[in-house]
């Protein structure tokens, strides 16, 4: 029985774009119920069919936890297996990530715990740093603080500005988020007690991406 992806996106759509062609490929046994948004103007949204589209402008909502509310009941209403923030460029209330914990993922650029937030490219680059990537993490309260689950390594390389490097993360977050979902789809991820769980043994290292590939 295939799982049912709910994605939050707010931009362009890529990681969007990398499961559907995994599941078109049948590489990934899933569907995607819905994609949700902030920006009603996501090129996201226009990579699956318009029933399958939901976005409203924070701003129309008196408050973030209103906006999480309405956002919340329009995805609960896709009955979603997973939920998985794939470029989704707004912070998750608690009542949010209460409401749909232990089935909320994360694709972020950075080796986490380094460079939670944003900007993630430009401080490796101010840092010094010879590698950066991009992890897949269970989404908490905290900003990218949940249990990591998966991670993939890139160089740093000289002559890199943000988009060089962001460029090569991203061609690895594409395989990182697929991989991870198909544990997801293989009913092997679980989050418990603060950590992520594969095949019933709590993950203490994140999972490479060479140990991801089918
Ligand atoms: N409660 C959580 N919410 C979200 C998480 C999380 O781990 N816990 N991950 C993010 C994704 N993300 C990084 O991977 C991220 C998204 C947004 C921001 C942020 O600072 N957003 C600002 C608005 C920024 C803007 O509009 O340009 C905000 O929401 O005020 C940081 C990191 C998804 N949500
Ligand atoms: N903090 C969240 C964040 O920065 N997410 C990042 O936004 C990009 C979205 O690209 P996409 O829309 O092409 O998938 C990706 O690089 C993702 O890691």
């Amino acid at each position: 029985m295939p799982i049912r992806i709910a994605a939050l996106a707010s931009g362009r759509g890529s990681n969007l774009q990398a499961i559907l062609d995994a599941i078109a490929a049948g590489t990934l046994d899933a569907q995607v119920v819905g994609v949700f948004s902030d920006n009603p103007d996501a090129p996201a949204l226009l990579r699956v069919p318009e029933a399958l589209r939901w976005a409203r402008t924070p701003k129309s909502y008196g408050s973030r936890a209103a906006f999480d509310a309405a956002l919340g009941d329009a995805i609960a209403t896709a009955a979603p297996d997973w939920i998985v923030c794939a470029g989704y460029m707004r912070i998750l209330g608690p009542d949010f990530v209460q409401r749909f914990q232990g089935r909320l993922l994360n694709i972020h650029p950075a080796l986490l715990p380094k460079y939670k937030g944003l900007h993630t490219h430009q401080r490796a680059l101010d840092a010094g740093d010879s590698e950066h990537g991009a992890s897949v993490h269970f989404v908490t309260a905290e900003l990218d603080g949940g249990p990591v689950i998966a991670q993939a390594r890139v160089p740093v390389l000289p002559g890199d500005d943000a988009d060089r490097l962001a460029a090569r993360v991203l061609a690895v977050e594409h395989p990182l988020l697929v991989g991870v979902l198909r544990l997801a789809a293989a009913g092997r991820l679980a989050e418990r007690d603060g950590r992520a769980w594969v095949d019933g043994q709590p993950l203490f290292t994140p999972l490479s991406l060479e140990s991801l590939s089918p």
